[in-house]
C-alpha cells in the first residue's frame, strides 16, 4: 500500500462534491481490496462505502465515520499535488479524514480487532447531507450495519498537531442552508425610475439580516447568518432584474433556529414591500446539532492523555455544522477536533493542514477503538 501521505495527496487531487464522489469511491475501494482480509465485508451505499471488520471475540460493534466530499472552491495553495478538478477543492480536510480511515483499515488488516469495527466512508457532508439518508437506509434495510457506538474526527487548523479537542454535550451547531431569490424589473442603468433594482434590494437585505443576530437573538444566546455568495445582474450598465443570495444560518438551539427563520421571512416580506419585488426563500438542507455523549467524549480525552503525541483539550462549542449530528441523535458516540496547524482555516482556498497529523491520528484512533469499553 502507498504511504498515508501519498494517499492523502492522491485524494486531494480529485475532490468531488456530494453524491458525485465516484472517482473517490473507486480509489478507496482499490485500496480496501489491496488490504482485504477474510474478516472484511464491503458494502456500498450510493458513493459511500461501509467496511465491516468482523471482531475476533465481539461483544459490541464500534463505528468510525470519515466524510469523503470536497467543496466547490478554487484551490489557491500552489501545491504540486493541488486539485486537478478545477473549481473544486478538499478545503475542509476530508482528504485527511479519508486517509486516516484508510490507516485504520490497514491497522485492522494487520491485527484483527476484538470487537466488530465498522468504517463508514460517508458522502455529501458539505451538502446536501449524506449522514441522514445513510442512517435511514441502514435502519430500514441493513440493521446489521448499524454500530452500537460511533465516533468521528474533524481537522482543526487553529490547533497544533496532536491536539484532541472535544467536550461532553453540544460540540457543533444546528444549521440550515439559506437561498433567497429576488425578482424585480431590469433595464438601462440610466433609467432607474423604470426598474426595480435587485442589486440594491439584495444589498439592503444582507444588511438587515445581520440585525437578527444583534437585535432579535438573546445576547446570551449565539447565532450566525453568513451570506457566502451573492449573484445579481449581467453587466455594469444594466440594472439587475434578479438577485440570489446563498448562505447558511447557525444556532445553538432548535428554538433559536425557529426564531431566525421567522425573522428572515419577516425581513424578506418587508423587502418585497420596500422594493416592489418578489422574494422567495429556500432553506436547502438542515443539520442537527452534534451532541456528544458524556462518557464517550470523556473517554476520548482520557485516551489523549495516554497516547504519545496527543494532548487533550476540553474545547468550547463551535458554530460549525456537521451531518454527523444525525448519527449521534440515534447512536451514542462523540466527535472531536484534531489539530492540523494551518495558517488558513477551513473552507479557505489556501488551507494547508500539516501532514504530520496523519500517523498520530491513526495511532490515537486505533488505540481508542481497540480499547473502548462500555461504561
Ligand atoms: C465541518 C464543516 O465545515 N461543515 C459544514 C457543513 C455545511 C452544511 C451546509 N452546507 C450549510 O452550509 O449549512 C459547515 O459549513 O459548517
Amino acid at each position: 500500500m502507498k504511504s498515508l501521505v501519498e494517499i492523502r495527496r492522491d485524494l486531494h487531487r480529485i475532490p468531488e462534491i456530494g453524491f458525485q464522489e465516484d472517482k473517490t469511491q473507486k480509489y478507496l475501494l482499490a485500496i480496501i481490496e489491496e488490504l482485504k482480509k477474510c474478516y472484511f465485508q464491503v458494502d456500498l451505499w450510493k458513493t459511500g462505502i461501509i467496511l465491516t471488520i468482523q471482531g475476533s471475540k465481539p461483544s459490541f460493534k464500534i463505528g468510525w465515520r470519515a466524510d469523503i466530499d470536497g467543496l466547490p472552491i478554487e484551490e489557491n495553495t500552489g501545491l504540486p499535488y493541488e486539485s486537478t478538478h478545477h473549481g473544486y477543492m478538499h478545503a475542509c480536510g476530508h482528504d485527511f479524514h479519508m486517509a486516516i480511515a484508510i490507516g485504520l483499515v490497514k491497522a485492522f488488516s494487520e491485527q484483527q480487532p476484538i470487537n466488530t469495527t465498522i468504517i463508514y466512508f460517508q458522502p455529501a457532508e458539505e451538502g446536501p447531507g449524506g449522514a441522514k439518508p445513510m442512517l435511514e437506509w441502514m435502519q430500514r434495510e441493513r440493521k446489521d450495519l448499524l454500530p452500537d457506538y460511533l465516533f468521528a474526527l474533524h481537522i482543526a487548523p487553529e490547533y497544533p498537531v496532536g491536539t484532541i479537542a472535544t467536550r461532553s454535550g453540544l460540540l457543533f451547531a444546528n444549521t440550515s442552508e439559506l437561498f433567497i431569490d429576488l425578482h424585480g424589473v431590469g433595464g438601462h442603468a440610466a433609467f432607474p425610475q423604470h426598474t426595480k433594482d435587485m442589486t440594491v434590494a439584495a444589498a439592503n437585505l444582507i444588511m438587515q439580516l445581520q440585525t437578527i443576530i444583534s437585535r432579535n437573538l438573546n445576547p446570551l444566546d449565539s447565532g450566525v447568518i453568513t451570506i457566502g455568495k451573492m449573484v445579481s445582474g449581467y453587466v455594469q450598465n444594466s440594472i439587475a432584474e434578479d438577485a440570489r443570495l446563498e448562505g447558511t444560518i447557525r444556532t445553538m438551539s432548535a428554538e433559536s433556529m425557529l426564531l431566525m427563520k421567522e425573522r428572515i421571512e419577516a425581513l424578506c416580506k418587508s423587502i418585497e414591500i420596500a422594493y416592489d419585488c418578489e422574494v422567495s426563500i429556500d432553506y436547502g438542507s438542515s443539520y442537527y446539532q452534534v451532541y456528544n455523549e458524556d462518557n464517550c467524549a470523556r473517554m476520548l480525552l482520557e485516551t489523549a492523555e495516554k497516547v504519545a503525541g496527543t494532548t487533550p483539550y476540553e474545547c468550547p462549542p463551535a458554530m460549525t455544522g456537521e451531518d454527523f449530528g444525525f448519527f449521534l441523535k440515534e447512536i451514542p458516540g462523540a466527535m472531536f477536533w484534531t489539530g492540523a496547524n494551518s495558517p488558513y482555516g477551513l473552507h479557505h482556498a489556501s488551507l494547508q493542514p500539516d501532514e504530520m497529523l496523519l500517523d498520530i491520528n491513526v495511532r490515537f484512533v486505533e488505540q481508542f477503538l481497540r480499547d473502548f469499553k462500555k461504561r
